[in-house]
């Protein structure tokens, strides 16, 4: 392999090594740490934007880090719908599932969206594996019902993480690979025992988490495509830097339907015992990168 060209021929030298240096303690704080990466369908709707990010987790993994990324695609199941002439409509920020839908999502999550994030970062060597919630029993999931105005109302096959088995996911991680998330969950009635067949779509942000809290990780990381969380949406000056796991549970009341799920999947993860979790902007390319790494870090950060 020849040697690569610098990207930034615009830096002087001083600039570039201060840039390494200030990574020193952090790549010394996070060696060996197991980071969930929750890669949401907004932010992966740019071609710069997604190679960015692959590069970014090959250098996680290149650093010594174990990172796991889920992902969403949201828009992109909404496009094929689309194209499929399937009606498509959202209750209480989930997406009513039909049995024709549920083929979509399976379809587009697992078989389009996963196996492009894949590509993308088997571009730096054969490091990412894809699978979905459905390999080795990695997720199971209960029917649950949307909540508007104070009423429950039928979404269908929708679901919520009940169990996490994250076995095959530290089997590659052990191997030195990168695991790639598709949450399409099996359903479990209330006994646990599957209902066999069938398959539910539940929110990627909340499956995210429950996959961040059975892996013990040291840190849990949701992209989305705003600069973080704003106490005051969407008065521009009351971004939110760090926020308490208390202060965030009287807050999430106030907040609206786009950031609830992500906000609720950072408390459940603090809550269940990892670290930190941090809201980042995906519209920033290298934005993983410049959380990990850099010590004015990025977007919100929750804490226990
Ligand atoms: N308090 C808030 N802080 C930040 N964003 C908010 C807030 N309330 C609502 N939003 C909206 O939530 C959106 C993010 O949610 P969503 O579109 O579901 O993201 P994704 O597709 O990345 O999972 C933001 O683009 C913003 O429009
Ligand atoms: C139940 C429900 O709404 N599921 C989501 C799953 C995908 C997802 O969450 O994708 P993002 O992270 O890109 O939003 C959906 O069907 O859109």
């Amino acid at each position: 392999m020849s040697d690569p060209v610098s990207e930034f021929p615009e830096l002087s030298a001083q600039d570039k090594a201060s840039v390494l240096v200030e990574a020193l303690p952090w790549l010394q704080k996070w060696h060996g740490a197991l980071v969930v990466l929750k890669y949401g369908g907004n932010a992966m709707v740019d071609d710069e934007l997604k190679r960015a990010f692959a590069q970014d987790v090959v250098f996680l993994r290149t650093a010594g880090l174990r990172p796991v990324v889920v992902h969403g695609g949201g828009p992109q199941i909404s496009t094929m719908l689309k194209k499929l002439d399937i009606p498509s409509e959202f209750r209480g920020g989930l997406r009513v599932t039909t049995p024709e839908t549920m083929d979509v999502v399976r379809m587009v999550l697992t078989g389009q969206v996963g196996r492009e994030l894949v590509g993308l970062l088997n571009a730096h060597g054969p490091l990412a594996v894809g699978l979905s919630g459905e390999d080795a029993g990695l997720l199971r999931a209960t029917r649950r019902a949307a909540v508007v105005d104070g009423e429950p109302v039928d979404v269908g096959l929708v679901g919520d993480v009940v169990g996490v088995d994250p076995r095959a996911v530290v089997d590659l991680l052990d191997a030195g690979r990168i695991p790639v998330i598709s949450t399409v969950a099996p359903e479990v009635d209330d006994e646990g025992n599957p209902v066999h067949g069938r398959v539910l779509n539940v929110n990627a942000d909340t499956a995210a988490s429950a996959i961040a809290v059975a892996l013990g990780a040291q840190k849990f990381v949701v992209m989305t495509d705003v600069a973080g969380l704003y106490r005051d949406w969407p008065n521009t000056d009351s971004l939110v830097r760090e926020i308490g796991a208390d202060d965030l549970a009287d807050l999430l009341p106030s907040l609206e339907s786009g950031m609830v799920p992500k906000m609720e999947a950072c408390l459940r993860a603090v809550r269940g015992g990892v670290p930190r979790a941090t809201v980042i902007d995906g519209r920033q390319a290298h934005s993983v990168l410049l959380e990990v790494f850099t010590t004015s870090g990025n977007g919100t950060m929750v804490v226990p």
